[in-house]
């Protein structure tokens, strides 16, 4: 690992390599009309590269007081009805959410230097939908949600360790049991981006943009 003190960072950072080795082509007059269907193309991409957790996104909410927040999520689907991801309605997302159901999602891919921007309106699924999703998580997942509290502080990790183990309990004794306020929510994605950089500087940005149930698609300077 490098020592540099924090004197050298900029120095340091302006060091690192940026948009290296071999780039993907990007036609977007070959793009197809529907951009879930571009962003799949992407996704498998992606993962034929060996991109790690190539389905972690940023999502980014804004609170009832009207700040942003981002964190780190999993994409849980992708259809022509939107993006999906599944939390804790009770956690400060699923929180900013209830205030205001709108978000974006940014997914990046440094293999090949590629970024999609997701921007639109949220909405929870159905209970049945929600409660299928938690079912489908791990017994450690499922454990987790229900021992609840996402994100407030933890003052004793003793507590975290008995309410893992009586969550764990739980679930063994009631393998069927769901957490009611585990949510799927669906992104409808007004407009959705995708970048795709060049060594020289002159990135292709494609946009999409939402009319009705169609979409309409140009290109942007980068
Ligand atoms: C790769 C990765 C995947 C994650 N997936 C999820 C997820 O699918 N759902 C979730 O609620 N949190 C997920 N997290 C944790 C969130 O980033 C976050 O820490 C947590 O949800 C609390 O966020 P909040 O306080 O903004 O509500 C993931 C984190 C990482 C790094």
């Amino acid at each position: 690992m490098a020592d540099i003190g924090t004197a050298d960072v900029r120095q340091y950072l302006r060091g690192l390599a940026v948009f290296a080795g071999e780039l993907p082509e990007f036609d977007p007059d070959a793009a197809p009309e529907r951009p879930e269907e571009l962003f799949v193309d992407w996704l498998t991409g992606a993962v034929d590269d060996g991109v790690r957790e190539p389905h972690a996104m940023t999502l980014s909410t804004v609170g009832a007081d009207g700040r942003p927040s981002a964190r780190v999520l999993l994409l849980k689907n992708v259809d022509r009805h939107g993006w999906q991801f599944a939390a804790g309605a009770a956690s400060p997302k699923g929180r900013d959410l209830a205030a205001n159901p709108v978000a974006a999602l940014s997914f990046h891919w440094p293999q090949q230097a590629r970024q999609v921007r997701i921007t639109g309106t949220v909405a929870p699924e159905p209970a049945e939908r929600s409660a299928a999703d938690f079912l489908a998580r791990s017994p450690g997942a499922r454990a987790e949600a229900l021992a609840g509290r996402q994100s407030s502080p933890l003052r004793d990790v003793r507590e975290l360790e008995l309410a893992t183990e009586r969550a764990l309990e739980r679930i063994e004794r009631e393998p069927g049991l769901v957490v009611p306020e585990w949510t799927l929510y669906t992104v409808r994605a007004e407009q959705v981006e995708f970048w795709q950089a060049d060594k020289q500087r002159r990135h292709t940005r494609l946009r999409y943009e939402r009319v009705g149930e169609d979409w309409t698609r140009g290109q942007l300077w980068p």
